[in-house]
């Protein structure tokens, strides 16, 4: 690199540094350091003209979408839009037939396992709630923090000051702290899917993926379970999969909507709720 380039990018570097405050610049306005997930370009997640077909048919037909770091999008669309095919592209359970899917700017989520991009800060929450249900709440969180050690070993592994801070911290965010000793076994519905929200949050995720959270839950979980949405949003990226609209209208954001594997119209609730095609696509009209 010449001495003028590199002195170009160096003062470019201080611009954007003193610009957006130094370290507490948002993560897509920070240069993108060797090892950090690349939000350089403001997208956490990127889908590009993605194609997928069983037999014949086309179930993911020219999907496009972009997510920004921080940001609670929910996809909405009616029975068999794609919805979960395109949570099943994304994590690396099918393969597309082309396209590109993307997590920050660098990451091409195509080239690596199921495993390998669920290390990598992309989970997802399935619709049936999956905690060990024979141990405690606080065990349960405690698994979940150390990760694939067995469960045996994990419970009689000494948490550090600062699993036990970060264990704390969740256990109030999802607030299950009267329920902590409780065998996981004995929650309500509603509870059982926010230890399990907890148990991936213990994990830093980056980007999470949910599938109709609150199906099952009574109108006080849903509520509870929007406000614990809300309070994640800007810190980890949420992509959430649902059919109730009450919920998505209290999430507010930008809405996604799905039909026959493409975007059909994305925008605030109400914008896309007015849209003529989606109102087609709901009531076959
Ligand atoms: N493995 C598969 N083999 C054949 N067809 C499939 C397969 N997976 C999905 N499909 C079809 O692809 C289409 C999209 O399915 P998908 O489950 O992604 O839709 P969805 O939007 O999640 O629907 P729902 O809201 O009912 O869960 C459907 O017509 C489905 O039958």
């Amino acid at each position: 690199m010449s001495p003028d380039l590199l002195e170009q990018g160096q003062e470019r570097l201080a611009e954007q540094q003193g610009k957006h405050g130094g370290d507490r610049s948002p993560g897509y306005a920070r240069p993108h350091r060797a090892g950090e997930l690349d939000l350089t370009h403001g997208r956490i997640l990127y889908l590009e003209d993605v194609h997928v077909a069983f037999d014949g048919f086309k179930a993911i037909n020219g999907l496009s979408l972009d997510i920004a770091p921080g940001e609670l999008r929910c996809i909405i669309g009616p029975n068999g839009a794609g919805k979960t095919t395109m949570m099943d592209i994304i994590t690396g359970k099918t393969r597309p037939d082309r396209g590109e899917v993307f997590f920050g700017g660098t990451i091409d989520l195509l080239r690596h396992s199921e495993a390998e991009i669920a290390s990598m800060g992309l989970c997802r929450k399935f619709q049936k709630p999956t905690v060990f249900e024979a141990l405690s709440v606080f065990e349960n969180l405690e698994l979940a923090l150390q990760g694939p050690r067995g469960v045996a070993a994990a419970l009689w592994h000494r948490l550090s000051g600062a699993q036990r801070d970060r264990l704390a911290e969740v256990l109030e965010l999802i607030q299950l702290q009267a329920e902590a000793q409780r065998p996981a076994g004995l929650l309500s519905h509603g509870q059982k899917q926010w230890l399990e929200i907890g148990m991936l949050l213990i994990q830093e995720p980056k980007l999470l993926l949910l599938d109709e959270p609150v199906a099952g839950m009574t109108d006080q979980e849903t509520e509870r379970t929007a406000e614990l949405f809300l309070q994640l949003k800007g810190r980890h990226s949420l992509i959430v999969v649902e059919h109730d609209m009450g919920f998505i209208a209290r999430l507010g954001g930008t809405v996604t909507v799905l039909c026959e594997g493409r975007v059909l119209a994305q925008g605030p609730l109400s914008q896309v709720q007015a849209d003529e095609r989606v109102i087609e696509v709901y009531l076959g009209r």
